[in-house]
């Protein structure tokens, strides 16, 4: 497998460069009847895509999609959905000068390595658009998870130095960053103003949240519910690490803390993240991810050429200073994928068990 695949039973194939003619997807394994328009897709890929304010980049993409198959009458059929965006504001100039160069912390250099040819226009494959077909997968899987009562919900947690303790979710859609913290816009705001007058980028800390999700859901071993959120949430571009509730802050506790204690009327705690042995407990479901500074950036870096020369690298054209600023709509779909993708493997051996153990009510 060539690694353009998500999922075993709800699975996302994703294909499209940055600079090519589309992007498209093949969402397959989606249980029919589950009412669908593009509408339902639309709004988290308004959400995503670029240019909406100026701490993003400036490339204007519409990002409307086209579903090409698997709905029939408003209704998903049970076979593939095929998606399509088509790419409109490519300004493939920018990169000519950096075509025989490697962007200091980009995917350039290791590309060559693997495939010895590489579109290098807008980082090609490798480019943070592609994330925009996952968006509407993600949306698909959302849509099914909301019949059953599962929300997924994500916001900033930190940019940069500044972190954002959250404080309400209706803040979220209400600020270009995704702050939980309204009263926070405002630094978020100047810190970006700054930045781009540095000429710099910065990174960014997402923390992405699934209430409602039954127990049960997981496969050990290898396919623990929290390895493959780390697994799909790690395959977004820029991102460096994912924890899992306490994550790496477990290091420091203690079991008295760490341990989540139960009661008749529910769990005291959620240092677990909501997954207890790689399978989900009823608690939400709680990830972090770390998105590194971007690379591309005009400040001049050391780098080479093709040829091994020494170069100095300056990117020009539209980028994100700091793409932890789009992330939220992404690990969004991309948690929502895992859950759906687990939710029906569970059901394929597991729909009769019954236990008469009560579910415990979430912390
Ligand atoms: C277009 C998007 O982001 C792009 C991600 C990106 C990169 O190298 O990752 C480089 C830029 O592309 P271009 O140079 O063509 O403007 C961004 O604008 C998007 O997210 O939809």
């Amino acid at each position: 497998m060539s690694g353009n695949t998500y999922g075993k039973l709800f699975t996302v194939t994703t294909a499209g460069e940055s600079h090519g003619p589309a992007l498209v997807a093949i969402v397959d394994g989606c249980p029919p009847g589950l009412e669908l328009t593009t509408a339902d897709l639309q709004r988290d890929l308004d959400r995503r895509k670029p240019g909406t304010s100026r701490h993003t980049t400036q490339r204007q993409e519409p990002d409307e999609v086209e579903i090409l198959s698997g709905v029939f009458e408003g209704r998903t059929t049970g076979c593939p959905i095929g998606l399509l965006i088509r790419n409109t504001d490519q300004k493939s100039k920018d990169y000519s000068a950096i075509k025989d160069q490697f962007r200091p912390a980009h995917a350039d250099y290791s590309y060559h390595h693997k495939y010895g040819v590489r579109d290098y226009r807008g980082g090609g494959r490798s480019s943070a658009r592609e994330t925009a077909m996952r968006v509407a997968a993600g949306a698909i899987a959302k849509k099914y998870l909301a019949t059953l009562g599962i929300q997924v919900r994500g916001y900033m947690s930190q940019l940069g130095p500044i972190e954002i303790p959250f404080k309400t979710w209706d803040s979220v859609e209400q600020n270009a960053f995704f702050s939980p913290d309204p009263d926070k816009v405002p630094e978020l705001e100047a810190y970006m103003d700054q930045l781009r007058r540095d000429q710099d980028s910065v990174g960014a800390k997402i923390t992405v949240v699934a209430d409602g999700v039954p127990p049960g859901l997981g496969e050990p071993i290898f396919d623990r519910l929290d390895a493959d959120l780390a697994h799909a949430l790690m395959s977004i571009n820029a991102v460096k690490g994912v924890e899992v509730g306490a994550g790496f802050a477990s290091v420091a506790q203690r079991g008295t803390e760490h341990r989540d204690e139960m009661t008749p009327g529910g769990f005291l705690s959620n240092h677990a993240g909501g997954v207890l042995g790689g399978i989900s407990s009823g608690q939400p479901i709680i990830a972090h991810l770390a998105l590194k500074p971007t690379s591309s950036i005009t400040t001049p870096g050391r780098s080479i050429d093709v040829d091994g020369n020494p170069v100095e690298v300056i990117t020009k054209g539209r980028h994100d200073p700091c793409v932890g600023i789009r992330a939220t709509p992404i690990a969004e779909a991309m948690m929502a994928i895992v859950l759906l993708d687990h939710l029906l493997r569970h059901r394929g051996q597991n729909a009769d068990v019954l236990v008469a153990t009560p579910v415990l009510g979430q912390f």
